[in-house]
């Protein structure tokens, strides 16, 4: 599974729609055009703890990380993280505007001898041709 996960410290929760985000996210995954319907998982998990920069307590971050399968080019991937980045970007428009913000993303590749997976969507989503919701 391609895993898009994000970690966000919890003073933007009212500040940030995550729910929407991460379709966004998700949407930009898809359109990629290098992943099965069946396949991202995208998700969000708010920080309750957190220390950054000067300790200012309205300094805040969102970090994304990208796991996905061996297979795709260096372009492909940067393609991809560059699409993410700048769907990110757009949802916290706000926050960048800010002197308090930071927004990161990384992605990484699955060592395929070191992974395992069962997915029942795919046989679902494969004959259909559905689209992203
Ligand atoms: O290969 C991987 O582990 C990640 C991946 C796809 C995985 C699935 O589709 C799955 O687990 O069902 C990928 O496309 O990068």
């Amino acid at each position: 599974m391609p895993h898009l996960t994000m970690e966000y410290s919890g003073n933007i929760e009212n500040e940030v729609d995550m729910q929407g985000l991460c379709v966004d996210v998700h949407r930009a995954i898809l359109s990629s055009g290098l992943f099965e319907t069946g396949a991202p998982r995208v998700r969000a998990f708010r920080a309750d703890a957190w220390a950054i920069a000067d300790l200012d307590r309205e300094n805040s971050f969102i970090d994304m990380s990208f796991r996905i399968g061996v297979g795709r080019s260096a372009e492909e991937r940067k393609r991809v993280g560059d699409m993410i980045f700048a769907t990110a970007r757009a949802g916290v428009h706000h926050l960048l505007a800010r002197p308090y913000f930071a927004l990161s993303l990384e992605i990484r590749e699955i060592d395929p001898r070191l992974s395992w997976k069962e997915n029942t969507m795919h046989a679902r989503l494969r004959n259909t041709g559905a689209p992203a919701a």
